[in-house]
C-alpha cells in the first residue's frame, strides 16, 4: 500500500469513525456522558492508589501514621472501580442495545429504498450487507466505549508517566518510548486484521450457504436422494479451513510482533528495576519510591496492554461500521427522477419500444430491440422456449433493471420519468419464483396489497378465485394457521404439548393457488402480471383461474406467460419470443392459420393431451 493510499483510508477510518461517535451521541446522548464520567473516574482511582499506597509505606517506615485515614481512604478507593465497572458495564449494553436498533433500522431502511434488484446479485453488496448486519449495529456503541476507554487509558498512563517522571525522568523516558513502540505495532497488526477480515469475508459467504443448505428443509430431499451430503459439508469445511489458514497466517504474526515487543519491554522494566533497587542501596529512594517505581511501570505496562486491545478493537469496528455506512450512502441502483408526481391511470397502454438489455457488460444480449404494446383493457399472453426473455421483459417493465437501448412508455410517458414506486402501484404481480412466506396463510395473501391485510371477506374472496378456500379452512387454525414451523416457540412446545399452535406445511400446487390469490387481490390494478405461477396445477385448473381471473379484470390490461399455451388462448394478443426477439405476434387464430412457430407449439401440445387422453 502506498503512502497516498494509506492515507486516504486514514482519512476515510476517521470520518467513520466521526459518523459512529455521532450516532452514538444522537441515539443515548446522556448515556454517553455519565459513561465518560466513569471512565474518568475509573482512570484516577488507579493512580490515587499509587500513591495512597506510597504515602501509606513511607509513614509506617517513619513509624508515624494515622491508621484511621490511610486505611479508610484505601479501602474507599478499593470499592471505586467494583462500583464503576458495574454502571460501566450496564451503561455499556443500554448503549449497545440503542445504537444496534438505530442502525438496523438505517441499513434496512437503506435496503429498502434501493428501486431495484441489481444489488441482491452483487457479491460485494451482499458481504457489505452481512458485515452490516451482523456486527454494524453494535459497532457505535463498541467505538465509543473502547475510545473513552483509550481516553481512560491515556490519562491513566498519563498519570503513571508524570509519576515516573517524578522518581526518574530517564526511566519515564524509556518507558514512554516502549509504549509509543507497542502502539505502532498494535496499530498495523489491526490494518493487518481489518484487511483479513475483508478477505474471508466471500469464504463466509460460501460456507454459509452451504451449510444453510445441510441444514435446511429445501435441499433436504435431493442431499438425501442424491448422497451429496459429504460433498456439500466437504465444500464447506474447505472454505472453513481456507478461512483458518488466512487467520493463522495473521495470528502468527501477532505473536511474532507482541512476543518481540513484549521481549524489549520486560528488559526495560528489569533494567529499571536494577536501577531503582541500586538507587534504594544508596539512599537515593524510599521504599514508598520503590513501591511507587513498581507500580508505575506495572501501571503504565498494564494501561497500554489495554490501550494497544481497545486500538485493535476500535479499528475492527470501524471496518463493520465502515459497511454500515457504504450501504446506507450506496447510490440508487437505478437513477430515480427527482419530480415524483401521481402516476395517471393506464389509459391507452404500455408500449415496449425497440427495448435491447443485456444483465450486464459481460453478458451477452437477453432482449434484441422488442417492439409491441399492450393496450389499455386488454390482455396479451407471452410466449417462447425457456431463456428466450419472457421474465426478463416483466422484470424491465416492473424496473427492477434499466433498459440499456430504447424504452418503455406508459400512456406515452418513459418509465425512467416515472417514480418506481407509484409505477409499482398501478400494476400487481405474481411472479414464477414467488415467495412462500413464514407467515399464517391469511398473511400470505394479504401481502399481495397490503391495504386489504385486514380485510377478511376480500381475502377469502381472492382466495375462493383462487381455488385455495376449502384447503384453507380445513387447516387446524383456518386461515390463521401459519404456513411454517419457523416461529414454533421450543419452549411453550413442551409446556403445552398438543395445544400449540402448529404450522402446517402446503403442497407446491397448494402454495402456487395461494401466489394466484395474491394476484386475485390486485384485480384492481390498471395491469396484472401473472409470469407462470400455475405450472404446477392441472391444465384445467390453471385455464380456469386465468379466465375467472381476466372476467373479474374485465376492461384492465394483463399480460399472461405460460408454458401452456392453451391458458393463453383467449388472450386478446399473443407474442411470440426467440432469443431475445419477436418473432410472431397476432391473436391466437391468426396465429395457428399463419402455421409458424406458435402453431407448431400449440399441435405438439394438443398432440400430447389427445395421445394422453386416448391412452
Ligand atoms: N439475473 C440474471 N443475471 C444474468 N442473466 C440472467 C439473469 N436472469 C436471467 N438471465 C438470463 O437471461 C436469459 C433470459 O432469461 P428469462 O428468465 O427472461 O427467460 P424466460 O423466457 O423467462 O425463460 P423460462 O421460460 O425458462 O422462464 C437466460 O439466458 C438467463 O440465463
Amino acid at each position: 500500500m502506498t503512502a497516498g493510499m494509506r492515507w486516504s483510508s486514514t482519512r476515510r477510518s476517521l470520518r467513520t469513525l466521526g459518523l459512529a461517535i455521532a450516532l452514538a451521541w444522537r441515539t443515548a446522548a446522556g448515556r454517553l456522558t455519565v459513561l465518560a464520567l466513569v471512565s474518568l473516574l475509573s482512570s484516577i482511582v488507579p493512580v490515587a492508589t499509587a500513591w495512597l499506597t506510597k504515602l501509606v509505606i513511607d509513614q509506617i517506615a517513619a513509624g508515624e501514621f494515622d491508621i484511621v485515614w490511610l486505611t479508610t481512604a484505601l479501602a474507599s478507593l478499593g470499592m471505586v472501580p467494583i462500583v464503576l465497572r458495574g454502571w460501566g458495564r450496564y451503561l455499556q449494553n443500554d448503549l449497545d442495545r440503542q445504537t444496534r436498533l438505530l442502525a438496523k433500522e438505517r441499513v434496512y431502511d437503506a435496503v429498502n429504498r434501493l428501486p431495484g434488484i441489481s444489488r441482491f446479485e452483487d457479491p460485494v453488496f451482499l458481504d457489505k450487507l452481512r458485515m452490516a448486519g451482523h456486527s454494524g449495529g453494535s459497532a457505535p456503541g463498541h467505538i465509543v466505549r473502547s475510545g473513552l476507554d483509550i481516553f481512560g487509558g491515556a490519562l491513566l498512563v498519563g498519570g503513571f508517566l508524570g509519576s515516573l517522571i517524578a522518581l526518574s525522568p530517564v526511566m519515564a523516558l524509556v518507558i514512554a518510548l516502549g509504549a509509543v513502540t507497542t502502539l505502532a505495532g498494535e496499530i498495523a497488526l489491526s490494518r493487518r486484521r481489518a484487511s483479513t477480515t475483508l478477505k474471508i469475508s466471500p469464504m463466509q459467504r460460501r460456507e454459509l450457504f452451504y451449510s444453510t443448505l445441510l441444514a435446511g428443509v429445501e435441499a433436504a430431499k435431493e442431499i438425501r436422494l442424491f448422497g451429496i451430503g459429504g460433498f456439500l459439508k466437504d465444500r464447506m469445511l474447505a472454505e472453513v479451513r481456507r478461512a483458518d489458514a488466512e487467520q493463522r497466517a495473521t495470528d502468527r504474526r501477532e505473536l511474532f510482533l507482541q512476543s518481540s515487543l513484549g521481549t524489549v519491554s520486560a528488559v526495560a522494566v528489569g533494567a529499571g528495576l536494577i536501577w531503582s533497587i541500586i538507587g534504594a542501596g544508596n539512599g537515593h529512594m524510599s521504599a514508598g519510591d520503590i513501591a511507587m517505581f513498581i507500580a508505575s511501570v506495572a501501571g503504565v505496562q498494564g494501561s497500554l496492554g489495554g490501550l494497544t486491545t481497545q486500538v485493535a478493537f476500535i479499528h475492527q469496528q470501524t471496518l463493520y461500521f465502515q459497511q454500515l455506512s457504504d450501504i446506507e450512502e450506496n447510490d440508487p441502483d437505478l437513477p430515480v427522477p427527482a419530480r415524483t408526481g401521481t402516476l395517471a391511470p393506464l389509459r391507452h397502454g404500455i408500449v415496449f419500444h425497440d427495448v435491447w438489455f443485456r444483465y450486464s457488460l459481460d453478458h451477452p444480449w437477453t432482449l434484441r430491440g422488442v417492439t409491441f404494446e399492450i393496450p389499455a383493457g386488454k390482455t396479451v399472453g407471452l410466449v417462447g422456449r425457456n431463456g428466450s426473455g419472457k421474465s426478463t421483459l416483466v422484470k424491465l417493465l416492473c424496473r427492477f433493471y434499466e433498459v440499456e437501448r430504447g424504452g418503455i412508455y406508459w400512456d406515452g410517458i418513459d418509465i425512467r420519468d416515472i417514480d418506481p414506486v407509484q409505477l409499482r402501484q398501478r400494476m400487481g404481480a405474481v411472479f414464477q419464483d414467488f415467495m412462500s412466506y413464514d407467515l399464517p396463510a391469511f398473511e400470505n395473501i394479504g401481502i399481495g396489497h397490503m391495504p386489504y391485510m385486514g380485510d377478511r371477506p376480500r381475502l377469502e374472496a381472492a382466495a375462493q378465485r383462487a381455488k385455495i378456500h376449502e384447503d384453507l379452512l380445513a387447516l387446524p387454525r383456518g386461515y390463521e394457521t401459519p404456513l411454517t414451523r419457523l416461529f414454533i416457540d421450543g419452549e411453550n412446545l413442551e409446556k403445552n404439548g398438543a395445544d400449540q399452535e402448529r404450522g402446517v406445511f402446503l403442497s407446491g400446487g397448494q402454495w402456487q393457488r395461494i401466489a394466484l390469490a395474491r394476484g386475485a387481490l390486485q384485480v384492481e390494478k390498471d395491469l396484472l402480471i401473472l409470469d407462470e405461477p400455475s405450472s404446477g396445477l392441472d391444465a384445467q385448473a390453471e385455464y380456469e383461474i386465468h379466465k375467472q381471473l381476466s372476467e373479474y379484470r374485465r376492461g384492465r390490461a394483463g399480460l399472461l406467460i405460460s408454458h401452456r399455451l392453451s391458458a393463453l388462448r383467449d388472450a386478446d394478443s399473443l407474442v411470440v419470443l426467440e432469443e431475445g426477439r419477436i418473432v410472431e405476434e397476432g391473436p391466437h387464430p391468426d396465429l395457428m392459420l399463419a402455421g409458424g412457430i406458435y402453431a407448431g407449439l400449440f399441435r405438439t401440445q394438443a398432440a400430447g393431451y389427445l395421445d394422453g387422453g386416448a391412452r
